[in-house]
């Protein structure tokens, strides 16, 4: 299983009062994960300790790949800056250690994937609260991170800017990233959630795991006997899941990308099974689901 962050009984109290308690889980490479809880459950503590932004009381939390994770974080209210975008997102690069080149790019990039060219010297406290939040996801994933931490990413949007903020974390899922965020909006639970947890007064007392392959998906069933070829396409675009069992595969893919699928298998002298399109309705156990992470140059937590 490819896990890259892990929680053991973590807790986290302020003088006396305990905010969260024994919280236990990890976090599967290309899953979102939404936590969800009624206000003060300590949904945002959570995601502040996963970030390292604050220290649990107690337990232990181990971040993948040898102890470093990048982690963008994007808060729930981000400040009313009397910087443009351009110089914004260029001081965050360079804090982070981009060159000038890399920071340049990634920035031309956002501003064209976030729809933000014509604001790029504008300047951010004259915005809409949509554009804000663009801005405060474009922070969040300048320097591309392992695992994406959202607090309430859709809060305060009307459903114009909710309709456009979801599609935009979705092209992110779809490129690969780990997310995890808190959420109060069905529709995030809907049309992105993998995972959903739910708080109550600082514990989880649910975790579902929910499959995320909407009618549009394929099912291709295959056998290939080679470790590294079998992770060559989980990596394709479009892979939504893969499950493996010995040299019997199951590849949820977006039916766009299921012909590219095909041919990378029998290129890697696989064989295919069966074709389906995939069933929504059969959950997957956590134990079955194995994910590749995607690639990052950036240093991290
Ligand atoms: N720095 C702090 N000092 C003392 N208490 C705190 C601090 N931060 C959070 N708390 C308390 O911890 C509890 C959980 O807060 P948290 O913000 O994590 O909840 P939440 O589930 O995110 O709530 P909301 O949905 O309203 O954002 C609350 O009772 C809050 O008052």
């Amino acid at each position: 299983m490819n896990e890259i962050i892990q929680l053991n009984h973590v807790s986290k109290r302020y003088g006396t009062t305990i905010v969260l308690e024994d919280i236990s889980f990890s976090l599967l490479a290309r899953h979102t994960v939404a936590v969800n809880g009624a206000n003060g459950s300590g949904k945002s503590t959570l995601l502040r300790i996963i970030s390292g932004l604050s220290l649990p009381s107690g337990g232990e939390i181990r971040r993948g790949y040898h102890g470093k994770l990048n982690i963008g974080f994007a808060p729930e209210r981000f400040p009313r800056l009397r910087q443009t975008p351009h110089e914004y997102l260029y001081s965050m690069g360079k804090i982070q250690g981009m060159s000038d080149d890399e920071v340049l790019a990634r920035t031309s990039q956002l501003l064209t994937m976030f729809g933000l060219e014509e604001a790029a010297h504008r300047r951010i406290h004259t915005f809409s609260k949509g554009m804000m939040q663009k801005v405060n996801l474009m922070q969040a994933v300048l320097c591309p991170p392992d695992l994406l931490v959202l607090d309430e990413p859709l809060s305060g949007l009307d459903a114009a800017s909710q309709t456009e903020l979801v599609q935009l974390l979705q092209q992110l899922k779809q490129q690969g990233l780990t997310i995890i965020l808190t959420c109060h909006e069905q529709r995030l639970l809907d049309e992105l959630a993998d995972r959903v947890m739910v708080l109550q007064h600082g514990k989880i007392v649910a975790d579902t795991l929910i499959k995320q392959c909407e009618t549009g998906c394929i099912l291709i069933e295959f056998k290939l006997r080679n470790r590294e070829q079998v992770s060559e396409v989980k990596r394709l675009a479009g892979v939504v899941e893969l499950e493996s069992n010995e040299h019997t595969h199951r590849l949820h893919i977006q039916s766009e990308h299921s012909d590219d699928a095909l041919r990378a298998i029998l290129d890697r002298n696989g064989s295919i099974i069966a074709l389906h399109a995939a069933d929504r309705a059969q959950p997957l156990r956590d134990s079955d689901v194995e994910r590749e992470r995607g690639q990052s140059s950036c240093s991290g937590t």
